[in-house]
């Protein structure tokens, strides 16, 4: 029996889109052993109904490619795992499923794959790079996708930072959202999103944090995917007018993080609260620290 534990991950930050992780003190379990015959799945903990118990399970079906990819199938499987990461609410529920599949496929081979080369095997699944690298090794992983190779730098989540996460009943695909997204943007906004998450990057990994809240705009994305979840719009909105600019969508939506390092600013986390909690829709808000661990 093989068992793992990976974490959650919120994706962009803001303007980083595609290329700025950082992982989560929120964990799902995965445990697996080879079996005579057939396939076992078991599914408990949050959002247990929305997930399938057959082939069509991503966590199979990522340990399917990994077997591939290794030269070797077992007889049979038994799956079963404990979800606290919450589906399509932008908290890389996907990525926590992707990488903790290819680890606990590899694992019950000895191991043959390098981190690198799950890596390029979770890339090529998600699709993109910024979920599965801080789901792979923990921290802050700025990562970039190109012509099938994806460079990363990783370095430690500051341990001020406090992540509270607004998270909606309501789910939304990352498929659905980013198809939200146009072909073309502005050449001012592209320049606008290279500068902030440059600034965003260098403020994380020295330590300036007071440059976080400078740092977040984000003009690729955001814009286009706010107007696909009631609420979350207006949220922004009333947070701009108080003067709230720790904030940003989480992944493709639709939880949001309100990003905090310090004491002094908790008279605005507390108007956050109030924002979020004068919402008509149920919220339920969580806070969490970063990661610096990975998949385990
Ligand atoms: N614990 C899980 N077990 C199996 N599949 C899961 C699990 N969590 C998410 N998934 C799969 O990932 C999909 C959600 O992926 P996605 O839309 O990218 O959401 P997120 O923003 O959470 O990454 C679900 O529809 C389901 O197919
Ligand atoms: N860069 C991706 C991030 C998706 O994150 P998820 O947690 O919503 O899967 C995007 O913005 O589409």
């Amino acid at each position: 029996m093989v068992r793992v534990t990976v974490p959650a991950t919120t994706a962009n930050i803001g303007p980083g889109f595609d290329c700025l992780g950082i992982a989560l003190s929120l964990y799902n379990e995965i445990e697996a052993e080879e079996i005579e015959k057939g396939l076992l799945i078991e599914v408990e903990g949050r959002d247990k109904e929305e997930i399938e118990t057959n082939e069509g399970n991503l966590i199979y079906q990522s340990m399917l490619k990994t077997f591939d990819r290794i030269g070797w199938h077992p007889k049979g499987l038994r799956i079963k795992q404990y979800n606290r990461i919450p589906v399509s609410r932008g908290l890389g529920s996907s990525a926590a499923c992707i990488v903790g599949g290819i680890m606990v496929a590899n694992k019950l081979k000895n191991s043959p794959l390098s981190k690198e080369e799950m890596l390029r095997l979770a890339v090529e699944i998600e699709g993109h790079p910024d979920n599965v690298t801080p789901a792979l090794f923990g921290g802050v992983v700025v990562s970039c996708q190109d012509q099938g190779e994806t460079n990363y730098v990783r370095f430690p989540v500051h341990e001020a930072l406090k992540f509270i996460v607004a998270i909606p009943e309501v789910q939304l695909s990352t498929k659905a959202s980013r198809g939200a997204l146009p072909e073309f943007v502005p050449f001012k906004d592209a320049v606008l999103n290279v500068g902030k998450s440059s600034l965003l990057v260098a403020a994380l990994m020295s330590g300036e944090l007071e440059k976080i809240s400078c740092s977040l705009k984000d003009r690729l994305h955001q814009p286009y995917r706010i107007s696909l979840i009631d609420s979350l719009k207006n949220i922004f909105q009333e947070a701009e007018k108080q003067e709230i600019n720790q904030l940003f969508l989480s992944g493709a939506g639709p939880s949001i993080v309100y990003l905090t390092w310090n004491q002094e600013k908790e008279e605005k986390e507390k108007i956050f609260y109030r924002i979020i909690e004068g919402m008509p829709e149920e919220w339920n808000i969580v806070t969490l620290k970063g990661d610096n661990e990975g998949v385990k």
